[in-house]
């Protein structure tokens, strides 16, 4: 028998705490992962002084879940929360620590993935590996989309490495009237939420697992996105915690993945398949990126990652091949100067109208 979070979570419910309440209730629980026998959570504890009290608690976690039925393996780890004021106007950190992005006190812990409020759709951008340009075909298919007069969202989740303030050209820092929801900041006709809009350009970010998710679960449900048709979520490279949050957390309408014609990519790409299909999230179809490179000197077409390599693989999995956008040197400096390819004209630029209209005429957007 596999466990459910709610039983797991009753359990929890037993352990008391040195000064009032219990796991549960006090919502210190994060990242519960059921993997068949396999539990693991994190504890949150509110602050560092009551995390050095709570190994006893952390025990008494591990032998109640680990006396559930079926439960082989139970894999506890005790973390104390960031310090940090609970206020909704977002400064940068200090090197090392987490800017403070709370607003509205800490995220309520969810049962379930939950739709956003307004919200049409909600489709991931993802890729196996990284570099293969799934951030550049974030913010140009949010553009792409956007000038075909759709209302579109973009979150980049990407929050170790947020590529899209410089892509989409904003540092503009997201505002908290009321300090319990946060207004995105908008570029291109795009409305735009990245953790790069509270940090220092070249700041590093270095985080926890817990962390990422309380911030992730802030973006989706505490940006006043508004109506939206579709909210494109950049997401990190390959198949870590924040795949599995989103999961957790948003009812996604689906995945796009991108991938390059490269085998290496492409073996990447099918771990990246097996992922969403685990977390139950449609795979919506496949995109080949840095496909064809026309030299702008002589037009000579060169297939530098090779050839037809993804929509190959999109007919060996029976999923949806959406389309190829070439190689170009410009996509590269459109991306650096803020200001996405297909604003403009180009075969680039054509690929990505294509691409745009392409989900909107299938209804995926
Ligand atoms: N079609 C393209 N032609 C030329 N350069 C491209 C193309 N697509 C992306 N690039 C460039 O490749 C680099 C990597 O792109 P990008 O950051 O979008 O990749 P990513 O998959 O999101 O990477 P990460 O692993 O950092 O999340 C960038 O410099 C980008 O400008």
């Amino acid at each position: 028998m596999t466990q459910t979070r709610d039983n797991i979570l009753s359990a929890l419910a037993t352990v008391a705490l040195p000064d009032g309440g219990d796991l549960a209730s006090r919502d210190m629980i994060r990242a519960l992962t059921i993997d068949g026998g396999s539990i693991s959570f994190v504890i949150e504890a509110p602050s560092a002084d009551l995390a050095a009290r709570m190994e006893p608690q952390r025990k008494a976690a591990e032998t109640v879940v680990a006396a559930l039925a079926g439960v082989e393996k139970v894999s506890v780890i005790l973390t104390a929360h960031s310090a940090g004021g609970g206020s909704g106007s977002a400064r940068p950190a200090p090197s090392g620590e987490a800017p403070q992005l709370r607003v509205g006190g800490h995220p309520t812990p969810q049962q379930g993935p939950e739709a956003v409020p307004g919200v049409k759709k909600v489709i991931a951008i993802a890729s196996g590996k990284g570099g293969v340009g799934k951030s550049t075909v974030t913010s140009n298919l949010a553009v792409a989309l956007a000038a075909q007069g759709k209302k579109v969202g973009l979150l980049d989740a990407d929050v170790l490495g947020p590529s899209q303030p410089l892509m989409m050209g904003t540092n503009d820092r997201p505002q908290s009237a009321d300090g319990k929801v946060m207004e995105p900041v908008e570029a291109h006709g795009v409305k735009l939420i990245s953790i790069g809009l509270f940090l220092d350009p070249d700041q590093a970010v270095v985080w926890r697992g817990p962390m990422l998710t309380g911030t992730l679960q802030q973006f989706l449900f505490k940006v006043t996105w508004g109506e939206l048709d579709v909210l494109l979520i950049d997401l990190p490279p390959g198949t870590g915690d924040v795949q599995l949050t989103l999961a957790q957390k948003v009812k996604m309408t689906g995945a796009l993945v991108v991938s390059t014609p490269q085998d290496v990519a492409l073996i990447d790409a099918h771990k990246a398949l097996d992922m969403f299909q685990k977390v139950h999230v449609p795979v919506l179809g496949l995109i080949e990126n840095m496909s064809t490179y026309i030299c702008p000197n002589c037009g000579h077409e060169d297939h530098i990652f090779g050839q037809g390599g993804v929509r190959a693989e999109a007919e060996k999995t029976g999923l949806p091949f959406m389309g190829e956008i070439p190689l170009a040197r410009e996509v590269r400096t459109a991306g650096d100067a803020g200001i996405p390819i297909a604003l403009g004209d180009g075969p680039v630029a054509e690929a990505y109208r294509a691409l745009a209209k392409s989900l909107i005429d299938g209804g995926l957007v």
